[in-house]
């Protein structure tokens, strides 16, 4: 196991506390696939409960008690079919990440960077969040009995998530500026050494959140979905969820790629932009906005890495407008009794936008990845909902009223 640039190729060992190389390239794990190959197998993998340490041989851990876990991963792959009929399509899942612990698929990444933490010795962790990222860090903190500071973007943090922060007793500190600024100062804390950083730049963490690839092909029994369409904000998860197939697919567990499909928001898309220019660099955008606030991101630092994923597997990127976005969550919702948090709803409004240009397949095996729950912002749900009807306590009333069409 090592720690390797994906720009110039500098190896780096895993104890080393670094997020970037000196060429300010990111960093990826990597391992002896020959090794893991001749140790795992289908049957071995199915031996482990279901979820993110079912794939221990994958994850870079020297010492397994060392695990910090709240039992994450696991999550339904629900088999979409009310949706698929509705938009034409073949077959149709999603993948509900807002079934983890804390309801988004950070815990995932937690488990895995918290337990790295737990390795190195560390006693103070931090992240810079729009709320998923600081709700599953200041749990799995608890968990583990670490100090945990968070920075969030004041007055754009969904409700649900800054509850979580607050309650599971971590330092939450708002600044007057967006996650981006947040993230440019928690890395200077990291720099400094005065936390451990547990966001996406942090490689240990995205290795957690590949699992979401192993565990689509694990519940399709072992098929390999045509395309997977997921949002992006920092860009962690697609480049983390791609990595997670292509190591599958290296020791022989899978034999085939999906298209690796990215949706932002039309207020915060540096990264469709690039897509759609054919460009490998992106252009930040500086005042980053949407109803979606954990996309709300105008430079991604996993660029490089989810670009290359979308190029690779010769996917697509594409954005949605806020509208499109809340009528996708409501569909979800009516359809198929899942309610997610809009940011995950753009990964619908993104499919049924391909699906209108004629840019997708209508026989393609299709996964949708919703990343969390609808519960975390409350305030967006009951926005884009009608009033409940509010009457007195009159039974001729009541009956009028249900009998109306
Ligand atoms: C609910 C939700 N969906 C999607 C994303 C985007 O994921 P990523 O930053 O890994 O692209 C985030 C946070 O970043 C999130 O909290
Ligand atoms: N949506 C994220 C933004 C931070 O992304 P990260 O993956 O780099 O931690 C959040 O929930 O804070």
């Amino acid at each position: 196991m090592i720690q390797k640039c994906i720009v110039c190729g500098k190896e780096y060992d895993i104890d080393d506390i670094r997020y970037t190389c000196e060429c300010g390239g990111l960093l990826e794990i990597k391992y002896d696939y020959e090794s893991i190959k001749e140790k795992v197998s289908k049957e071995s993998l199915r031996k482990r409960e279901i979820g993110v340490w079912r794939y221990l041989d994958y994850l870079p851990v020297k010492d397994p008690k060392k695990i910090v876990t709240l039992h994450e991963g696991g999550t339904p792959l629900y088999k979409c079919d009310n949706l698929a009929k509705e938009l034409g399509l073949k077959e149709l899942y999603v993948k509900n990440e807002g079934a983890n612990p804390t309801g988004s698929f950070k815990d995932r990444g937690m488990t895995m960077g918290v337990t790295r933490a737990n390795e190195l010795g560390v006693n103070i962790v931090g992240c810079a969040s729009t709320g998923n990222t600081s709700a599953s860090l200041a749990a799995y903190s608890a968990r583990s009995n670490k100090k945990c500071i968070v920075l969030l973007p004041s007055g754009n943090v969904a409700l649900g998530k800054l509850a979580q922060a607050m309650f599971y007793g971590a330092k939450v500190i708002q600044i007057n500026g967006n996650f981006d600024d947040a993230l440019l100062m928690v890395r200077k804390l990291a720099e400094e050494g005065k936390l451990y950083l547990l966001n996406s730049v942090n490689p240990f963490r995205l290795e957690g959140q590949k699992t979401i690839g192993f565990e689509i092909c694990d519940q399709l029994n072992w098929e390999v979905p045509d395309r997977v369409i997921l949002p992006v904000g920092n860009a962690g998860n697609i480049s983390a969820i791609w990595k997670g197939f292509k190591e599958f697919k290296e020791t022989g567990i899978t034999d085939k790629l999906p298209k690796m499909t990215g949706i932002q928001a039309e207020g915060a898309k540096p990264i469709v932009e690039a897509f759609k220019k054919g460009q490998k660099t992106i252009v930040p955008e500086k005042h980053p906005e949407t109803i979606a606030t954990a996309i709300r991101i105008g430079n991604p630092v996993n660029y490089p890495k989810a670009l290359d994923a979308i190029y690779s597997s010769g996917g697509l990127a594409e954005s949605v407008t806020d509208e499109e976005i809340v009528e996708a969550q409501k569909l979800l919702a009516r359809k198929e009794g899942i309610f997610v948090e809009p940011a995950s709803a753009a990964s619908i409004a993104g499919l049924i936008k391909l699906i209108e240009m004629d840019a997708i397949d209508r026989d393609e095996k299709i996964v949708c990845i919703t990343t969390g729950h609808g519960l975390k912002d409350p305030d967006a749900a009951i926005r884009a909902s009608e009033r409940p009807i509010e009457i007195e306590c009159d039974m001729d009333v009541l009956h009028s009223i249900i009998n109306e069409e």
